[in-house]
């Protein structure tokens, strides 16, 4: 309450500075107004001859015959004004009513009271508490949602693929259950507990589980839930979380997105942000105040656990890590099995398979693509949900949705076809490159074609030679296009191909340590991404270099892509004839698979992709779509970034 109180403090002040003002603004002296003990002194006086009263306001003549005027305080009792006018004094008018000590008191704060409920009333919108919106429960000042225990259906049964973590909690929910009990035994039980992990790896879920293991109560806020434009509301927020959390002992708390109220303090972004830090500093005090056995438990999510500030991570807070990553391939087949059990599947499926194509899969991904094989499977009037629902989902998340509206012109599907056919035979013939899943120039999000590729087992790093084969395949397409039109022939479609290059390309020189010439040091740091990304989204950057070592990175760059951009291009024009070959099947299939792939390369003729019957003669128009991105999806390494782009990718056409 306390910041809470500064501010009413503060518009209060406001308020009086602003009633004295209008006060004197009011009472602008007159030259013949005199004051109320002035007017008494002359009434005894017997100076005065006449008075007339309006109310509060008193004016008259004196018996020297000038006028004047004053004003008669409130707080004057009136019967004294009685006594001294009751003599040799013509009194006109009314005297004012008499009112009681109260009611001149209201009236006199009247305007003060006016401000403070409007100002009540802001605060109230600020905070979003009226009625709860969303959440079973919501609580006034705080926007954390209070489930409670008997709404909480989730078990560690849900929760699958995260064996370790699970293990890690596992006390937890012992401790929970009774928490006075663990304390008889000396147990030593964390009050606060980080789980790290990329998005969508189910540390919610985990979270919610523990609860619903426990059965205790589940208290949910987002970091960014704190922070907030009024300074001290943040702060307030978290010290109301906590208020309400001691009521409903043992309970958890858990804070998502800590990282947007936990972030270094003085260092990073925006730095200086004074509400942001008031918050994480009532955070902090909030939790060293309450007593290891009172069962409360904070559990703080986040996939940026370097960003976060020191103290946070200090004894006593959350000094427990829990590592929640993506889910290796026992994991995926774990996960789809939970999340399979709750759609009607034919006998065929086999969450193993699945398991196998989706390296670097989140849970949410897996989730989401039972979810869509199910909304496939809805759309076909299909009763159950079999594999080829399954893997349809699979290409829509990997891949982006099929664009089936969208008409190329022949000439445009053409070039495209040569374009994916580019990317695939170099990645196919280069070292330690992903085998290639699928291509296609079926159009999907905002790709003119896709070429796929998956690993066969899951991957955590990349050498040097796999990433110079990545860049060599992205520039596959572009080089097979000039292969076959000549440069002036080139299109606009590989600007991602070579965006994403030229970052690997970077990538290598200045955070991976990989120019011989440069040595391995990091030179360059993205503010939002802490590395592990192979051509991901690039955020602002720190450099840590001298304009002389900027132009021998600059060079290195060029010489990593020109070395690549000429070994792709002896590739395809040893291949010419292969590149024709694929081409052809992709104009005919639209899409083909791994089997046809290797038949092109090696040199047979190319079979039917499974499932394929000739659709006849597809009609073709041209068409004005802006974006000619053929992209190349390769397999992302640790990060599942990738996926989630191709996945954006799938939104309406044109951006
Ligand atoms: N290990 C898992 N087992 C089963 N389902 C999972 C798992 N991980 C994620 N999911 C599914 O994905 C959904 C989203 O997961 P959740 O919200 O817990 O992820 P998160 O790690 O908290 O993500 P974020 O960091 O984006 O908040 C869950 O509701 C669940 O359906
Ligand atoms: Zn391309």
């Amino acid at each position: 309450m306390n910041d809470m109180m500064k501010n009413i403090l503060l518009w209060l002040v406001i308020a009086a500075v602003l009633l004295t003002v209008f006060n004197n603004f009011n009472t602008t002296p007159d030259t013949n107004r005199i004051t109320y003990s002035e007017f008494v002194k002359e009434v005894q006086d017997g100076r005065i001859a006449k008075v007339v009263v309006d109310g509060y306001t008193i004016s008259g003549s004196r018996t020297s015959g000038d006028t004047f005027d004053t004003v008669r305080p409130a707080a004057a009792d009136p019967k004294i004004m009685d006594d001294l006018l009751s003599n040799n004094v013509v009194v006109e008018g009314r005297m004012p009513e008499q009112k009681s000590i109260w009611t001149q008191l209201l009236v006199a704060s009247f305007p003060i009271l006016l401000i403070l409920a409007i100002f009540m009333f802001f605060m109230r919108q600020m905070q979003g508490g009226a009625g709860g919106k969303g959440g079973p429960m919501s609580f006034g000042k705080s926007k954390a949602r209070l489930l409670p225990e008997d709404q909480i259906k989730t078990t560690f049964a849900d929760v699958a693929g995260c064996d370790e973590a699970k293990e890690d909690t596992e006390e937890l929910v012992d401790f929970l259950r009774e928490p006075s009990k663990f304390q008889r035994l000396g147990g030593k039980i964390p009050r606060g507990i980080l789980m790290c992990g990329p998005p969508g790896t189910g540390k919610t879920l985990l979270a919610k589980a523990i609860a619903g293991e426990a059965k205790v109560p589940f208290f949910t806020i987002s970091g960014s839930d704190f922070v907030e434009m009024f300074v001290g509301v943040g702060a307030s927020r978290v010290r109301d979380m906590f208020e309400q959390a001691k009521k409903h002992a043992p309970c958890i708390i858990f804070i998502d997105e800590i990282d947007a109220v936990g972030r270094n303090r003085g260092s990073g972004m925006g730095g200086g942000n004074d509400e942001r830090e008031q918050t994480l500093n009532q955070l902090l005090v909030e939790m060293d105040g309450f007593e290891g056995n009172e069962g409360i438990i904070v559990i703080a999510a986040t996939n940026r656990p370097d960003v976060l500030d020191p103290a946070l991570l200090r004894p006593g807070r959350f000094d427990r890590q829990v590592q929640v990553g993506l889910p290796d391939i026992r994991g995926r087949e774990q996960i789809l099995k939970v999340h399979l059990r709750k759609v009607p599947c034919d006998d065929d499926v086999e969450p193993k398979n699945i398991a196998r194509g989706t390296p670097g899969f989140s849970g949410a991904d897996l989730a989401n693509l039972v979810n869509e094989a199910a909304l496939f499977a809805a759309r076909s009037n299909r009763r159950l949900v079999n594999m080829e629902q399954l893997e349809l989902a699979k290409d829509k998340i990997l891949m982006g949705a099929e664009r089936k509206t969208m008409v190329m012109s022949d000439k445009e599907k053409l070039n495209t076809a040569y374009h994916e056919a580019g990317h695939t035979i170099v990645g196919y013939l280069m070292p330690e490159h992903d085998p290639v899943y699928k291509v296609s120039i079926i159009p999907r999000g905002r790709a003119l074609g896709v070429t796929m590729y998956l690993p066969e087992e899951d991957k955590y790093s990349v050498s040097k030679t796999g990433l110079e084969s990545q860049v060599c395949s992205l520039y596959g397409g572009r080089i097979a296009e000039e292969i076959v039109h000549g440069f002036d022939g080139v299109s606009t479609g590989a600007s991602n191909d070579i965006e994403r290059a030229t970052s690997i390309a970077r990538n290598m020189v200045t955070k991976w340590g990989l120019s011989e010439k440069l040595g391995p040091f990091a030179y360059e740091e993205d503010e939002n991404n802490s590395g592990g990304y192979i051509a991901g989204p690039t955020g602002s950057k720190a450099n840590y270099f001298s304009p002389e070592t900027g132009k021998i990175i600059d060079a290195e760059v060029q010489d990593i892509i020109s070395r690549c951009y000429a070994k792709a291009t002896e590739i395809l024009t040893e291949h010419r004839q292969k590149l024709e070959v694929m081409t052809e099947a992709l104009m005919q299939y639209e899409t083909i698979d791994a089997k046809q792939i290797k038949e092109i390369m090696d040199g047979k003729k190319p079979s039917a992709p499974e499932g394929w019957s000739d659709p006849g003669t597809k009609s073709s128009k041209d068409d004005d779509e802006t974006s000619k991105d053929g992209v190349t999806s390769s397999e992302p390494d640790v990060e599942s970034d990738d996926l989630d782009v191709s996945a954006d990718q799938a939104k309406p056409a044109g951006e």
